[in-house]
């Protein structure tokens, strides 16, 4: 393997990307960051000091001095909290704050996996290998549902897809670093792979990239 891995995995919500990092990060004994969480982090912030969510400048100054040691995973997973984190991530002061954090963690060794919607485009452009996690709007629907359920029973899946759909509408859609695939990722669609056969074809991709 080259010294330094980074292996970037992007894709809409609820695709999976998350699941796969995970799985290629234990299995290349690589780091893992979920970049969502720093975006769900400031979009948390903002709504619990009751600021503006459409405040270019309030947004990059939470950014500025935002702890990454204290993101807690399950209260940051709330889904008004997805929301917030959507709105605030189309601010461009915002994006560059997060830059370089996302950046240092990619230069850890042996190396790292990172996961978002911009990581082989603009955080990580030169990463060894880079992944297009995407799924059909409803079988993201189905899987965000499966886990909404647990926490509350009435959770309906119509709202969970119209959700899905607008988030994904605007994180494609804003100018700065919107969802993308990068011209040299996998396009990996797994509405009919489950998650060890999706798992399988990304690990043989990274593989045959590591060892090219
Ligand atoms: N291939 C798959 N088949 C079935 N279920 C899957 C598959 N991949 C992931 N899942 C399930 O779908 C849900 C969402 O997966 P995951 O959190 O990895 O998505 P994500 O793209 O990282 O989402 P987000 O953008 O919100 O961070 C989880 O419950 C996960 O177990
Ligand atoms: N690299 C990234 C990662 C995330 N975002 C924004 O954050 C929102 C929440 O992300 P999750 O992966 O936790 O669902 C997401 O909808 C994006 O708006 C981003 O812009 N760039």
């Amino acid at each position: 393997m080259p010294d330094a891995v980074v292996i970037a995995v992007d894709g809409p919500a609820a695709s999976g990307k998350g699941t796969i990092s995970k799985l290629l990060a234990q299995h290349f004994k690589l780091q893992h960051l979920d970049t969502g969480l720093l975006y769900r982090a400031v979009g948390l912030a903002m709504l619990q000091s009751g600021g503006d969510l459409d405040d270019p400048s309030a947004c990059e100054a939470v950014a500025k001095k935002l702890d990454l040691t204290a993101l807690d995973p399950d209260v940051l997973a709330q889904h008004h909290v997805g929301e917030a984190a959507s709105k605030v991530a189309v601010h461009p002061p915002l994006r560059a704050a997060l830059l370089e954090a996302q950046r240092s963690f990619a230069n850890v060794e042996p190396g790292a996996v990172l996961d978002g919607r911009d990581i082989g485009t603009v955080v990580c452009p030169g990463a060894q290998a880079k992944l297009f996690i995407t799924a059909s709007l409803e079988a993201r629907a189905k899987r965000r549902h499966a886990q909404a359920v647990q926490k509350d029973p009435s959770a309906s899946l119509e709202a969970i897809s119209a959700d899905l759909a607008k988030r994904d509408a605007r994180d494609a859609g804003r100018s700065n670093a919107p969802l993308a695939q990068a011209n040299d990722a996998l396009l990996l669609d797994t509405t009919n792979l489950g998650i060890d056969a999706a798992f399988e074809a990304a690990r043989a991709f990274v593989a045959s990239k590591l060892h090219a």
